[in-house]
């Protein structure tokens, strides 16, 4: 129940690399925040690993498996991979329990149903307003939707790019308290990418820091907390004394 991407190189113009023979391993049950600077290559990362990139070189292994050549929605239906992109995630004009069904569209009709109702009690913000509109919940209830909605097949590994953007800090923090009860009660690994580093960071077992497409640092997620040279960088931490 491996996670592995091994040195990938890819990009999106022909000659020029955004990941640079970058290696990255994701352990079952880990929670493994991807940091860095702008452009440093973190989404374009996920891109690769979801498939909606193809690398030039190198190979991203889902428990045991090389998904060369395997599609997005292959990747999600048969491989166990999900994906929550930072912008567009859910559909607006849709209600809530139409988003979970089409979550579900790889699911037979049976277990989706079982599966759908079951989410709709685990977030009972959404199983309340189930018919409603998904474009009239708030930011941190979309948030959520989009974060159920990737759960419907039952994945094993979770992809999410930037979950905390644009929350306030309260709703940061249930963000990320939720994103660890995820973890606990379905076992899915989570690779996440966060500019908010030190609240990521509190909720992550592993963190890797990119810079310039390739792991500037890797570590503990509390060596990588109190890294002089990260904390002066990404976390917004001043000189030592
Ligand atoms: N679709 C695309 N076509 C061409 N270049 C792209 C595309 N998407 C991203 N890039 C370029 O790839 C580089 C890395 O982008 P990426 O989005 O992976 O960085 P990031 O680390 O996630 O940045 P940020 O923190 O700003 O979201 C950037 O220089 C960006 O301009």
């Amino acid at each position: 129940m491996t996670l592995s991407v091994h040195e990938v190189r890819a990009g999106y113009v022909p000659d020029a690399d955004i990941l640079n023979s970058l290696s990255i391993t994701v352990q079952p049950g880990e929670i493994v925040t991807i940091l860095g600077p702008n452009g440093s290559g973190k989404s374009t990362l996920l891109k690769t690993v979801v498939g909606q990139l193809r690398p030039r070189a190198g190979r991203v292994v889902a428990d045991g498996r090389d998904l060369a050549g395997i599609p997005v929605h292959r990747r999600i239906r048969d491989c166990g991979v999900a994906y929550v992109p930072q912008l567009d995630n859910i559909f607006g004009p849709l209600t809530i329990r139409e988003n979970l069904e089409l979550g579900g569209q790889f699911v037979a009709p049976a277990a989706r149903r079982a599966r759908l109702e079951q989410l709709l009690e685990h977030y009972p913000n959404l199983g309340r307003k189930a018919g409603a509109r998904a474009d009239s919940l708030s930011g941190g209830e979309r948030q959520m939707l989009a974060l159920a909605r990737a759960l419907m097949p039952g994945p094993r590994h979770l992809l999410l790019d930037e979950p905390s953007a644009g929350l306030s800090p309260l709703m940061m923090d249930e963000l990320f308290a939720h994103i660890r009860r995820i973890r606990d009660r379905e076992g899915v690994s989570v690779l996440m990418v966060e500019q908010n580093a030190a609240e990521s960071l509190e909720v992550s077992d592993r963190a890797y820091v990119l810079v310039m497409g390739r792991v500037h640092r890797e570590g503990t997620a509390r060596e990588i907390l109190e890294d002089e040279t990260v904390g002066q960088l990404y976390l917004g931490a001043g000189p030592a004394h």
